[in-house]
């Protein structure tokens, strides 16, 4: 049996520590291998091989997908991505990497999706599934020879995105899902509904690639690993866009009309691909409930929040006596960083995996549509607080509310309802998602915690939006 020195405990839990992707910040991995694989490198040269580890360390378990390369000598252009160096005992010295940012990987990870490979593990199979969907301007999708470039995404992500683009094929975005969760990953479901819908609001899903593991009582589990659509290059997101506009002192205005009317679309496709329910009392008070119990885990994690406890209960109670439009699928973490304007479609909607801090089943339960539209909301006050904080600029009193006024009248004029009417529920549902923030904040970027804290002090002054 050949042996790695040092070997893989000695190492992996730090470095997975150290990712961004890592939701226990500040603890040390606990991990177990409960699966993954080994793929083919067609030149024979560079090992390849997806670890799946169940951390224990954390407050409570979480799968990670970690794919890592094996080289034979240093490759400069991958140093920020060395994982460890080791010695094989009958290969020689290792230098291991992360391997969405070594090409070999990216490669074989895009042919076994486009070409529907499958391919065997200790944990089970990965099978991957070409969806059949194009992309825009280009159906040569199996064209895909493997020339092409291939670089990581960058910037804050609970996930891994590699793009490809070359001469091969229409550019591509493939998404490596780093938390892995037993069942059909919503990201992957609900674009592939609103396309077969013919939704023009999101990019053409790809294919994607879905495997078995491990789970914590040795049964077996299974779900998405990576996801592939269409890539549009050189968009900029909404989030850029709204945090531009404020630090320039312009004002939002038809672009965040449009923003509105595009999320408005996506709902009523959404409605119609997916079951809806009538928000029945016992299901209200399930949703109080939930909101209610993220709002007591928040306060031990934003203490700074704890003398608000019996006002944020009351913005809840209000819902009691409110009327309750009906529940359906939705983007469940629909905030301005998942919105692209791609030139001649506008607004396209993005990552409907639903907030990464929530369990699988919450995620992907139907909901208040009005989720969605808070989520927004929020963000559009987040990007004043960034124009503020990172570049220091001097917002208008008023930018927040026009851009927010503006993004409703454009989501009423396509709903054919203005949020507005349930004020209540959206007061409810800005607070809930600013609680939310608060946790994110204080786990991923403390710096930021002010931005929700005041969002909440905010909401707390009014039940109006
Ligand atoms: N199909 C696409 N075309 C162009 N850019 C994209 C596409 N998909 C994602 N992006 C870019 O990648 C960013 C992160 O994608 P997202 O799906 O939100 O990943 P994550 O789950 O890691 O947050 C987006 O904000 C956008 O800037
Ligand atoms: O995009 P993700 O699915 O990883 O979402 C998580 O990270 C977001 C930060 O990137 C976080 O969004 C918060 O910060 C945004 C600015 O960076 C802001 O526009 C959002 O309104 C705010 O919620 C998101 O909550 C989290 O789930």
């Amino acid at each position: 049996m050949p042996t790695l020195t040092p070997p893989f405990p000695d190492f992996l839990p730090e470095w997975v520590a150290r990712q961004r992707w890592y939701t226990a910040k500040g603890r040390t991995p606990l991990l177990r291998r409960v699966g993954g694989l080994r793929h083919q490198d067609p030149d024979g040269e560079v090992g390849v091989e997806t670890w799946l580890v169940q951390d224990d360390g954390g407050p409570s378990p979480v799968v990670y997908q970690v794919p890592l390369t094996y080289r034979g000598a240093p490759v400069p252009e991958l140093e920020h991505a060395l994982v460890a160096q080791a010695e094989h005992s009958e290969l020689g010295p290792r230098w291991i990497y992360d391997g969405c940012h070594d090409p070999v990987y990216a490669r074989l990870l895009l042919a076994t999706i486009l070409e529907g490979g499958t391919a065997e593990s200790d944990g089970g199979a990965q099978y991957g599934r070409a969806s059949g969907h194009r992309a825009s301007g280009d159906g040569a999708m199996g064209a895909h020879t493997g020339g092409e470039q291939v670089r990581v995404l960058r910037g804050e992500q609970s996930n891994t995105s590699l793009i490809f683009e070359g001469e091969d094929g229409p550019p591509v975005i493939c998404k490596v899902f780093r938390v892995l969760a037993d069942g059909r990953n919503p990201d992957v479901v609900v674009q592939e509904a609103l396309a077969a819908a013919g939704s023009t609001r999101v990019p053409a899903p790809l294919g994607d690639l879905y495997g078995e593991w491990t789970g914590p009582a040795g049964e077996r589990q299974h779900g998405h690993l990576a996801f592939a659509q269409e890539f549009l290059p050189g968009v900029e997101d909404a989030w850029r866009v709204a945090v531009r506009a404020a630090t320039d002192g312009e004002h939002l205005g038809e672009r965040a009309a449009h923003l509105g009317a595009a999320v408005a679309s996506v709902h009523r496709d959404l409605a119609a691909a997916f079951p809806t329910h009538e928000a029945t009392e016992p299901v209200r008070a399930q949703l109080r409930a939930t909101w209610r119990d993220r709002a007591t885990a928040a306060l031990l994690e934003a203490p700074e929040l704890e003398e608000h406890r019996e006002a944020i209960a009351a913005v809840y109670a209000r819902t009691e006596q409110a009327a309750w439009p009906g529940l359906q699928r939705i983007h469940g973490d629909l905030h301005l960083g998942q919105v692209i304007e791609a030139p001649g479609r506008g607004w396209l909607l993005l990552d409907f995996e639903g907030e990464p801090l929530r369990p699988l089943g919450e995620r992907t339960a139907p909901d208040l549509a009005l989720r969605d539209v808070a989520g927004m909301l929020r963000s559009l006050d987040y990007a004043a607080g960034a124009a503020q904080r990172e570049h220091g600029a001097d917002v208008a009193a008023d930018w927040v509310a026009r851009a927010r006024g503006a993004f409703l009248d454009g989501y009423a004029r396509e709903a054919g309802h203005d949020p507005r009417e349930d004020a209540e529920l959206l007061a409810a549902l800005e607070l809930d998602k600013a609680l939310y923030e608060a946790v994110y904040e204080a786990r991923n970027r403390p710096a930021w915690l002010s931005i929700p804290v005041s969002g909440v002090r905010r909401l707390l002054g009014t039940t109006a939006p």
